[in-house]
């Protein structure tokens, strides 16, 4: 039997978090620069981009923002997951103890979302925190009109395999540090 995304969420998380307890300083700061250079291209001068706080390990989007016109964060409510016009110092404690907007921003509509992820295939299925919050999200945005979905990864996150899901919504790219993935290319 193929091992269930419970079991492969528990194997990411310890690859994640083994391969980010091995990077000196130095190897951290080169792969939030190198993912940057690598998102950049994407970036376009009209994009609402939806980035995130990163959580224990997941990589640092934070110079990815430092390029984007304009910046929005998710904030959990309830099932859902919205997105806020909001820059860091306004961030506050908020589901699972990420920084998120506070109540009372305006709500906007990203057209580029940088996705957290515990593993992706480069076809782009994506292995989340299991609760949904991406996958409702981006199926919401994409019924809406335009959206591009981009993973963010360290190089140990990319899978040959995960299994797929009626509901699961694929990324249209995974970049890592190293290299920019072009899903439907995979699909
Ligand atoms: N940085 C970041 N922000 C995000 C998400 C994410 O995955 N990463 N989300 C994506 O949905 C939403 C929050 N959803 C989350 C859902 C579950 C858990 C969670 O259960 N975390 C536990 C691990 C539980 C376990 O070990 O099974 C934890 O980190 O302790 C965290 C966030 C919105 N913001
Ligand atoms: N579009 C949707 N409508 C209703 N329920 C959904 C939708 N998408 C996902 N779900 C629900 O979310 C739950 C978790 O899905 P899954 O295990 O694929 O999470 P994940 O993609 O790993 O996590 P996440 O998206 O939070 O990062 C599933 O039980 C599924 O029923």
């Amino acid at each position: 039997m193929p091992p269930d995304k419970t079991l492969l969420r528990r194997q990411f998380r310890s690859v994640r978090r083994d391969h980010v307890a091995a990077l000196s300083p130095e190897d951290r700061a080169a792969a939030k620069i190198a993912l940057a250079a690598i998102v950049a291209p994407l970036l376009h001068p009209g994009a609402i981009v939806a980035s995130y706080a990163a959580h224990r390990s997941e990589i640092d989007p934070s110079h990815v923002e430092a390029l984007a016109p304009h910046l929005a964060f998710p904030r959990v409510t309830g099932d859902s997951l919205g997105f806020y016009r909001c820059a860091w110092p306004d961030l506050v404690p908020g589901f699972a103890g990420i920084p998120e907007p506070p109540s009372g921003l305006p709500q906007v509509i990203p057209t580029i979302v940088l996705v957290p992820l515990l593993a992706a295939t480069p076809a782009g299925l994506r292995l989340g925190q299991g609760a949904g919050y991406y996958d409702r999200a981006l199926a919401a945005l994409r019924a809406a009109g335009p959206v591009l979905a981009i993973g963010l990864a360290h190089e140990v996150q990319l899978a040959d395999w995960l299994p797929a899901d009626s509901w699961d919504q694929p990324l249209d790219f995974v970049a890592t540090p190293r290299r920019l993935v072009n899903c439907a290319r995979n699909r």
